[in-house]
């Protein structure tokens, strides 16, 4: 009799939604997009934000045709080809990010940033450099040990595989570069493309020979786990060189199927939580250019779960405005508290990135100047890219350096003994309570031993045959936070990353600006005549690199995460391993926000791995 009433139920909802998606198809909106008239009452699963994780769990939730999915994106969609193209990743429209900037950072001379939360559908994977790699094991192995069993390396591998297919480029570039990977231990045959562009610059091979003489190890494959010494990555493009992301990969396979439904220049305002901390619904409100919405607030219920995929900005945000967070702060911003959860926005960690510069006198040519000043070779370089190849496929570049600590500082021991040193209390935000210093206090441990090994790195210096860099702090001890505005819920938050705050940080990349400029000092990159442009060769002291640091660093890599942490609640946990909300029924976070410990790489396809086991998460524990 239920099963029969069940049947009756969806046959009901997926013809609703079915006319719904086909009225679609003549209008302006895109299939499976729908608009605040068209919307259900309910659906089974709601996921706030169509960004990169929320696009991916949307598509393995919508598998099931009995269960029915509505995702609500703050963003729009950004069909532009161009948005396609290698160089689009250096290219980071404003219109797709929230616009907001950090409190003034106290170890950055008293410095505001602007930072980068992604606002579009697909969110990151949209707008993104398209550098495709992995931390090395022991990072995620780190999330593990924390207290989240299934979380390490070996955990995560499977949904590496399954969102990622790899492509090899052409065999002369491969043999010319020894171009290196290693498809069984990386790879599978899942939406995102990935392979290496068709061209890159002469003078990578100099840049390779100078960090084999300064003794860095090279790595053949650095996303089977081995992310650390010299290795190559591929770009998450198609064999044509687009851009392959959340979107093409994940969505629009799928746009039509009926029981999915995508609501675009919406905002979640708060998850809507009953008496019994069940998340039942979610209010939504449009969106207008000037943040203002002419329209009343919407509920939509949800009957099995609501997912919050809203990124390291707003996720945190949500629970704060839905009652679940520091039950001081929500109580100074007037809003009831549903479940005093301290660790909701702490934890903020990113990559902070120096951008030193070298002149090479003795550059090889064709290099990437040549694109402007030899109109011959940009004029060759065009027709090439009429074919989809040559110089315009290379977009940021596809070698790395992960610099373990110890090749990075002599002193690496000391460092980290001034770290078992430190009263941590004295560098975090002042309203870590107990629970929060402890979760800190098991990070750094896990930390110290980890920088102690070889087989992870502290400092990554991409290097792509140009002359000039990153040097980006790979595990930062700083810590920060995302606070709700406490007189205006939906104005500017407190965003604030303390970059820097811990010295050992500031230590570590004195370090690792010494080694960047040894790096120049080897037979081969001497052959370049390399002079230093940025920060100067006079800038020799610890006291002038650290003003040159302060002064220059960026707190963000675009690789915010941590607010949401996942670790067990006694230590300052937002969600289980099981990735649910502590204290509430149906309710899950599947984006970055869940990143306990931000592991050294980008993060784009680390998101992918999250968002696809998210997706298992949640199907297992609602199968009827
Ligand atoms: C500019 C930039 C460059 C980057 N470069 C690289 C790179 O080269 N390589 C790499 O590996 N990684 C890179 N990253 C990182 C990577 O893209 C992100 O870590 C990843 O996309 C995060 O995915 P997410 O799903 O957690 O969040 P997002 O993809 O940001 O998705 C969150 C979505 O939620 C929506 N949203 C927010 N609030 C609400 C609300 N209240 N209601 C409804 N919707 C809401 C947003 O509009 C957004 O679409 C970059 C990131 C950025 C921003």
């Amino acid at each position: 009799m239920c099963l029969v009433v069940y049947q009756l139920r969806t046959a009901f909802v997926l013809f609703g939604l079915y006319q719904v998606a086909g009225a679609n198809f003549f209008g302006s909106l895109e299939q499976s997009e729908v608009s605040e008239d068209q919307i259900l009452k309910s659906y089974d699963y709601i996921i706030a934000g169509g960004g990169q994780s929320g696009l991916v769990i949307a598509n393995r939730l919508s598998e099931d045709v009995s269960k029915t999915v509505l995702v609500v994106e703050y963003g729009y969609f950004n069909r532009d080809p161009s948005q396609l193209d290698p160089l689009s990743g250096i290219a980071y429209l404003p219109r797709y990010l929230f616009n907001y900037t950090t409190v003034p950072q106290q170890a950055l001379s008293n410095r505001t940033s602007g930072l980068l939360a992604a606002s579009a559908v697909g969110g990151g994977s949209t707008l993104n450099g398209m550098l495709f790699d992995r931390a090395a094991a022991e990072d995620y192995d780190n999330w593990e040990r924390l207290g989240n069993p299934g979380w390490g390396w070996e955990g995560l591998l499977p949904y590496f595989k399954k969102s990622t297919t790899f492509t090899p480029p052409r065999v002369d570039l491969v043999e010319e570069f020894n171009i290196t990977w290693n498809v069984h231990k990386a790879y599978g045959s899942g939406p995102i493309q990935v392979t290496f562009p068709d061209w890159q610059w002469p003078t990578l091979k100099t840049q390779w020979r100078g960090w084999d003489e300064l003794g860095v190890p090279r790595n053949l494959e650095g996303n089977g786990g081995d992310a650390y010494g010299t290795f190559w990555v591929p770009t998450n493009n198609d064999q044509s060189y687009r851009r392959s992301f959340a979107v093409n990969a994940y969505y629009d396979p799928i746009h039509a199927r009926p029981n999915l439904h995508l609501i675009t220049g919406y905002r979640v305002n708060k998850v809507i939580i009953d008496d019994d901390r069940l998340a039942r619904a979610v209010q939504i409100q449009e969106r207008k250019a000037d943040g203002v919405s002419s329209r009343s607030s919407t509920i939509i219920q949800a009957t099995k779960e609501i997912v919050l995929c809203s990124g390291w900005l707003n996720t945190p945000l949500i629970l704060q405005r839905s009652g679940v967070g520091p039950a001081s702060l929500l109580k100074k911003a007037g809003v009831d508290v549903v479940v005093d959860l301290p660790g909701v926005g702490s934890n903020l960690q990113d990559h902070p990135a120096l951008n030193p510069a070298y002149e090479y006198h003795t550059d090889l040519i064709p290099n990437e100047r040549s694109l402007y000043t030899n109109a011959t070779f940009a004029q060759w370089a065009d027709e090439q890219w009429t074919q989809r190849k040559g110089p315009h496929s290379l977009g940021v570049g596809n070698a790395l350096a992960d610099l373990p600590l110890r090749l990075v500082d002599e002193d690496w021991s000391s460092t980290l003994a001034v770290l078992q040193a430190q009263d941590p209390s004295t560098y975090l935000p002042k309203h870590y309570v107990k629970d929060q210093i402890d979760g800190y206090n098991a990070q750094t441990k896990l930390l110290r031993s980890t920088l102690s090994k070889l087989n992870n790195g502290a400092i990554e210096i991409p290097f792509t045959g140009v002359n000039r860099s990153y040097v980006v702090l790979e595990k930062p001890f700083s810590r920060g936070n995302v606070l709700i505005n406490t007189t205006d819920l939906y104005g500017a938050p407190t965003i604030d990353y303390q970059t820097n705050f811990n010295p050992v940080d500031v230590k570590i990349l004195i370090a690792a600006l010494r080694t960047y400029r040894k790096w120049h000092t080897t037979p081969s990159m001497m052959t370049l005549t390399p002079v230093e442009i940025i920060p100067g060769a006079n800038i020799t002291t610890d006291q002038d690199l650290s003003h040159y640091i302060a002064r220059s660093i960026d707190p963000t890599s675009g690789h915010s995460c941590g607010t949401a942490s996942m670790a067990p609640r006694k230590i300052g946990g937002v969600v289980s391993p099981d990735l649910t909300v502590y204290g509430v029924k149906g309710l899950s976070v599947g984006d970055i926000s869940i990143i306990p410990m931000i592991p050294g790489t980008h993060t784009c396809s680390t998101v992918y791995a999250i968002a696809e086991k998210a997706a298992d998460l949640i199907k297992s524990r609602n199968i009827y």
